[in-house]
């Protein structure tokens, strides 16, 4: 069940396992471990509860700003981005950023897991090896309008077993023939690919999203869904935030500290509550939340602890750094027809209507999220040649990623538009996350270094390029303004004196339009034993310590190449099953 306060919970309880943080990964493993009606679980979640969180259920709002169910985290100044601070995203709910994210369900490629294998040294990882996991998480499920699907996606990849819905899009756009056509006439690097997922995502396809019939299904919705959350032994609270891991008895053994015991608070000034877990403390509190934990925990970098006056209980410098994420741009140009979702942003007795039919019939534009297709693509060899190594995880990877939107998703007062979100997917910038202050109640400092470096802010401009490209096909003639010779965003005219010029002007939009995906991977990251880097070992387990992992995106050494909540279900579904598994050899 889920309670908001702490004397709700049964005090004689004790539990098996603590899970701090009740997101995307935390649901899982909540879910997963409690499949055995003797092993009890605890979540303590910072968030409210996603019952009742109306807006987060509506796909199509996604993009809306939703300040109650978002930690409302700000960055660092943004070198980057010409000095700017810009908002970071996380989910302040159960389900984590699962309940806020774009819904968009992309698998990363076949390369992004082999090399996870090789750099951790488990070919469980590979490829081959986790689509069991995949499987276990996807419900493949038909989309809201029950549409004739085939030719869209392969069904042979995809799993009808899982837990959380995936589906394509339930309302279809006006512009969707065009992108099709528009593929066919480019072919090349535009090429139709039936399916995404299949482990090659190149070329040009349908988006899957974690609908259900018009409805997100979040881990919350999902792995918490009505039929898991009675279960007796599965225990949830929200409000709780999570100030501290403690070190709960002597050390083991071989020296290291064991640390079952968490403390938490319900606000800045109130009391301090413990609570052990008799095997395991599960921190799942993502990208940002993991390493503020670790790091008022005393875990971290020896000298950044000390400098901040926290007393060290392991020197692990790697907590907080190789912070990575997808930079995002999006772009818009003019179109002549009127048939465009620019409108439901725009006119509130539209919108209202529009939400009335979606809760009365599950049905309308707001069943799905903003975009349509995606295009992932590479850089042409004379591109990738300028650079001394290509940050993908290999050839049948994307340097970058295109989705399309029939309107403008930055909400222009007037005008009708075609959006194109371009992202850089492999890039080689790293940031870092590191406390503030002690107060854990007060934001991390969050750095993620977007476009710091050549590599990242020319693959950004090549996919701009690359949209443009796209839009001068013959089958936008007479509807993308400027068609053909469409111009680029940010460039008031084509005719610049130079390709060098048209590409500052375009570095300069790019530098001051560009934001997160807010894809955060990276801050605790997975390595082998005795790397001399890395936060955990490939078991999960924080390196030097007793009694406590890490599961969620923090532990990706390298972003995959598409948006990361399928990858972080992965991570997820596997950990959960070698905890069971361990603790069964364990004798329990
Ligand atoms: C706005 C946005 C859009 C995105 N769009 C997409 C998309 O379209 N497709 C996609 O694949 N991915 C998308 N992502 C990324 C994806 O959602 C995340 O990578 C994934 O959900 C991360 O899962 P996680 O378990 O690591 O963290 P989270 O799901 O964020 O879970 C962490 C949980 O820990 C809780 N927590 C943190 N600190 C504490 C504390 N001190 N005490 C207690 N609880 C705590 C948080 O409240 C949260 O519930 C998006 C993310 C955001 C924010």
């Amino acid at each position: 069940a889920v309670y908001g306060r702490t004397d709700e919970l049964q005090q004689s309880t004790s539990w098996d396992f603590v899970i701090i943080g009740g997101g995307t990964a935390g649901s899982v493993l909540a879910n997963r471990l409690t499949e055995d009606l003797n092993t009890s679980v605890l979540v303590l979640e910072a968030g409210v509860s996603n019952i009742g969180a109306v807006p987060t259920q509506i796909p199509f709002f996604c993009t809306l700003p939703h300040p109650e169910y978002d930690w409302n985290y700000t960055t660092t100044a943004q070198e980057g981005l010409n000095g700017r601070e810009i908002a970071y995203g996380r989910g302040f709910i159960l389900g984590g950023s699962s309940s806020v994210n774009g819904l968009f369900y992309t698998r990363g490629s076949e390369d992004d897991f082999n090399r996870l294998a090789d750099v951790t040294g488990d070919s469980g990882w590979s490829w081959d090896n986790v689509q069991t996991y995949f499987h276990r998480n996807e419900r493949w499920t038909p989309p809201a309008d029950h549409h004739n699907t085939t030719g869209e996606y392969d069904p042979s990849i995809h799993s009808l077993t899982g837990i959380n819905a995936v589906s394509l899009a339930g309302f279809p756009q006006s512009i969707n023939e065009n992108i099709i056509q528009a593929s066919n006439e480019l072919g090349g690097e535009f090429q139709f690919n039936l399916d995404m997922n299949s482990g090659t995502p190149l070329g040009l396809g349908w988006l899957q999203a974690t609908i259900d019939g018009g409805n997100r299904s979040s881990a919350a919705t999902s792995y918490l869904g009505p039929e898991f959350i009675n279960r007796p032994n599965l225990h949830v609270l929200v409000n709780t935030r999570v100030t501290r891991i403690l070190q709960s008895s002597p050390s083991s053994s071989d020296g290291s500290p064991i640390l079952t015991t968490v403390e938490y608070a319900f606000s800045p000034d109130g009391p301090r509550y413990q609570v052990t877990a008799s095997k395991e403390l599960l921190l799942s509190a993502g990208a940002i939340g993991t390493p503020q934990i670790l790091m008022n925990s005393g875990i971290g970098n020896s000298s950044f602890l000390t400098s901040m006056g926290i007393p060290v209980l392991m020197d692990l410098p790697s907590v907080g750094q190789n912070f990575t994420d997808h930079p995002r741009l999006v772009n818009n140009w003019a179109v002549t027809g009127n048939h465009t979702f620019d409108a439901i942003y725009r006119n509130s007795t539209l919108s209202n209507d529009l939400e009335e039919v979606w809760n009365e019939r599950g049905k309308g534009p707001l069943v799905d999220t903003f975009v349509s297709h995606l295009l992932f693509a590479r850089l042409n060899n004379s591109v990738l040649d300028q650079f001394s190594a290509d940050p993908a995880a290999g050839n049948h990877t994307a340097h970058y990623e295109l989705g399309f939107s029939n309107g403008d998703i930055n909400v222009a007062p007037t005008g009708h538009f075609i959006g194109i979100t371009t992202r850089v997917v492999t890039p080689e910038s790293r940031g870092s996350v590191l406390l503030n202050t002690t107060d854990p109640f007060t934001a991390p400092l969050i750095n993620p270094e977007l476009l710091s470096t050549d590599f990242d802010i020319v693959t950004m401009r090549e996919a701009v390029k690359t949209a443009v490209k796209f839009l001068n096909a013959p089958v936008w003639t007479g509807y993308v303004v400027g068609n053909p010779d469409v111009p680029y965003p940010g460039i008031n005219t084509t005719s610049s004196d130079s390709d060098m010029d048209i590409d500052e002007q375009l570095d300069a939009y790019i530098r001051n339009n560009t934001g997160t995906s807010a894809h955060a991977v990276g801050t605790a990251a997975m390595s082998l034993p005795d790397s001399g880097y890395g936060v955990v070992e490939p078991n999960f387990t924080v390196k030097g310590v007793r009694g406590l992992r890490v599961i969620d995106a923090s532990i990706f050494p390298f972003v995959p190449s598409g948006h990361t909540q399928a990858p972080t279900y992965v991570v997820a579904e596997r950990a959960s099953e070698m905890i069971k598994e361990f603790w069964a050899q364990e004798g329990f």
